[in-house]
């Protein structure tokens, strides 16, 4: 049994002349939460859309469970839970008739669906409303109802695209605590968003894809480490910003320097002993500086960082 649920090796996707996917590889080990981000258009949902068998690659291979997805559809789809970015409602249906509807449909007998489905409207906060109509739920509920939708065959991989899309925040925490219970059941789960933040604190590696192309993979604190080499210093002074700039470009580690009112943005490659010397050097050349410090990468930083600086295709 391979220890990845999921492989992904130089996968392609054309749309006639456009190429979508570039030659894509990454895996994702078994138990594990990754979040797949990217900006607007970047190819996101054609990847999962070929991991759920919904499309055919143009090149490569995608395989689930050490399934490929082309060779053995009907395998993987036994294997996976799939939720889609745009999904249709059956709005004439109650939340539980919409549950059996679908459990029926992956051959569950009633006697069964009776029994799992308060269990899944519980997983998923909807216990309440099982007799709503589902035309009747919010949007985040009825987010949380297609994700119970996704589960009713307990799959092994979770195929999520941008679920927490659209919803307020408090909805987006409730997302977020039901993502951690089906971790806590062993689950993997591919998760997509655009926003890098909204995922950070529920996924333990990310791949970030921008036009059709991989351009980061791994644990995240790792990636934020190889990002963080590159420090931001803010220095603020009282006087003389534009030759304190030309100063600064003289010394080394210096890559760049821009100034914003009283402060002078340096990009810098040293490490602490290398910044300590910078400001000693500043301070010995007669600079006054009121403030000297290293700027915190949050997690906007690093996504804009790796997609150098955007690029979404609006
Ligand atoms: N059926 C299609 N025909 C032609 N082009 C398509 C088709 N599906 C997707 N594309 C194009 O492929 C590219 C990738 O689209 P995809 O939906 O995978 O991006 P995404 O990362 O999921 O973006 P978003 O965050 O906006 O959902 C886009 O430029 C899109 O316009």
């Amino acid at each position: 049994m391979s220890e990845y649920m999921i492989e992904i090796n130089g996968l392609k996707k054309n749309f006639g002349t456009f190429h979508a996917l570039k030659g894509i590889d990454f895996s994702i080990k078994k138990g594990t939460v990754f979040g797949f981000v990217g900006p607007n258009g970047a190819g996101k949902s054609t990847t999962m859309s070929i991991l759920a068998t919904l499309m055919l690659p143009s090149e490569g291979t995608a395989k689930v469970d050490g399934m490929d997805v082309t060779e053995q559809p009907h395998e993987v789809r036994k294997k996976i839970g799939y939720m889609p970015d745009f999904f249709g409602v059956y709005d004439q249906l109650k939340t539980d008739e919409y549950l059996h509807f679908y459990g029926g449909s992956y051959g569950i007998p009633r006697k069964e669906r009776e029994q799992l489905i308060p269990q899944l409207l519980e997983l998923v906060n909807l216990s309440d409303k099982r007799d709503a109509y589902v035309d009747s739920l919010s949007r985040g509920m009825k987010q949380r109802l297609c994700l119970a939708r996704c589960l009713v065959h307990d799959p092994e991989l979770l195929i999520l695209d941008e679920p927490a899309s659209g919803l307020d925040p408090r909805a987006r925490i409730e997302m977020r605590e039901i993502l951690k219970e089906l971790k806590s059941m062993g689950k993997t789960i591919i998760i997509s968003s655009h926003i890098l933040p909204e995922l950070a604190e529920m996924v333990d590696e990310i791949g970030v894809i921008e036009h059709g192309e991989m351009v980061a993979v791994g644990n995240i604190n790792h990636i934020q480490q190889q990002l963080m080499a590159k420090r931001q210093l803010s220095i603020k002074t009282s006087s003389r910003q534009d030759e304190l700039k030309l100063f600064l470009n003289d010394q080394p580690h210096v890559q760049g320097v821009f100034i914003d009112g009283q402060t002078l943005e340096v990009q810098f490659s040293g490490q602490d002993v290398e910044q300590a010397a910078l400001l000693k050097a500043i301070l010995l050349a007669g600079f006054e500086v009121i403030s000297y410090q290293e700027a915190q990468t949050d997690l906007e930083d690093i996504f804009l960082a790796i997609t150098r600086g955007g690029g979404a295709e609006q």
